[in-house]
């Protein structure tokens, strides 16, 4: 029996990935970054037993069904196959996320699943080996084996796509990212096909692909320089591009929902009051608002005029994985 266990964090994208070149290996389009956050994180246990005659994943207590164990034995083929051995295993994730529906990320699940299989194994994979794997679960997740700022290099092969941390003396402990929730209950298109069908239909496609290396240029130099409204503008710019190119796909979708772009003006007008704060989403309705910790309370403040509280989740820079006792 080989038994480990990992925890990692979610993480939110400041410069998205949004496209894939090689769906089979997940490899992107382009660079990504993004900033690792403390408040969501998975935690996954895998236990390969030759006494198993099947693979079984159980999340949050409730065993899965047939199509979500399918996902996870993908990625257990992955490494049984790279690490030539035959086990079937019994995975056990847990989502620490706020009860919140629609927060849990695959990026924390894949890198905690990781994690995990290479403890069980005793594999010593250095951390850009563990993000090499991560990303074939899940391409985020490859962002989340480390803490802070990370930048997914796009590469061009499995072997040279993978993450690196971006050293920020610390500043990333000055950030918060605000979660605003606004669940309308809409099944959303999950983030794997909304960019499937955004890069095959797309008209708005190339533009936005133009547009990356300048904004990761941005990005990086906002971070060397601490300066957060560069590094605001960029993201907030960059995040209405992705979501510029869904409108261009056939047929056209949004994630956005009446109550996101009411959120989204509630972000600018805060800015006109000088309140420095800049949004960006995902695959969801959900807007992420990036600020100042010392602006946080500022924000909290004139958002309560607006908006419910129990709707707002504080998030603070996370750390990368870690590998755990089981
Ligand atoms: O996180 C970002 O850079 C931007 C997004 O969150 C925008 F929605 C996409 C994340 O995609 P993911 O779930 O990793 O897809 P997978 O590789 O098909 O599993």
């Amino acid at each position: 029996m080989y038994a480990g266990k990992a925890r990692a964090y979610t993480n939110i994208a400041l410069i998205k990935y949004w496209g894939k070149k090689n769906e089979q290996l997940i490899l992107p389009m382009n660079n990504s970054l993004s900033l690792t956050l403390d408040a969501f994180y998975t935690e996954t246990s895998v236990i390969f037993d030759e006494s198993f005659i099947e693979d079984s994943f159980s999340l949050d207590g409730t065993l899965q069904d047939a199509k979500q164990t399918a996902k996870v034995s993908k990625f257990l083929d992955l490494v049984r196959q790279q690490y030539k051995f035959s086990l079937f295993a019994k995975v056990e994730s847990q989502n620490f996320v706020p009860t919140a529906a629609g927060l849990a990320s695959s990026a924390s699940g894949l890198a905690a699943l990781a994690g995990a299989c290479s403890a069980a194994l005793e594999l010593p994979l250095d951390e850009t080996e563990l993000s090499r794997l991560a990303r074939r679960g899940s391409g985020s997740a490859c962002r989340s084996i480390f803490g802070g700022f990370a930048e997914w290099q796009k590469g061009d092969s499995d072997q040279s796509s993978f993450a690196q941390a971006i050293p920020a003396d610390g500043w990333e402990n000055e950030l918060a990212m605000l979660f605003v929730l606004v669940d309308d209950g809409v099944k959303d298109i999950s983030s794997r096909d909304g960019m499937k069908r955004t890069v095959e239909t797309s008209s708005f496609y190339s533009g936005w692909l133009e547009t990356i290396d300048a904004d990761l240029a941005t990005a990086k130099q906002a971070i060397a320089k601490k300066d957060f409204n560069k590094l605001g503008e960029v993201t907030e710019a960059n995040g209405l591009r992705m979501h510029g190119t869904t409108l261009g796909a056939v047929p056209p979708f949004t994630y956005w929902s009446p109550e996101s772009l009411n959120v989204m003006q509630l972000v600018r007008a805060a800015r006109k009051q000088g309140l420095a704060c800049y949004f960006t989403m995902d695959a969801g309705p959900n807007v992420k608002i990036l600020v100042e910790k010392k602006n946080l309370t500022a924000l909290k403040n004139f958002l309560a005029d607006h908006l419910s509280e129990e709707k707002l989740i504080t998030a603070y820079a996370g750390p990368g994985i870690t590998l755990m006792p089981v």
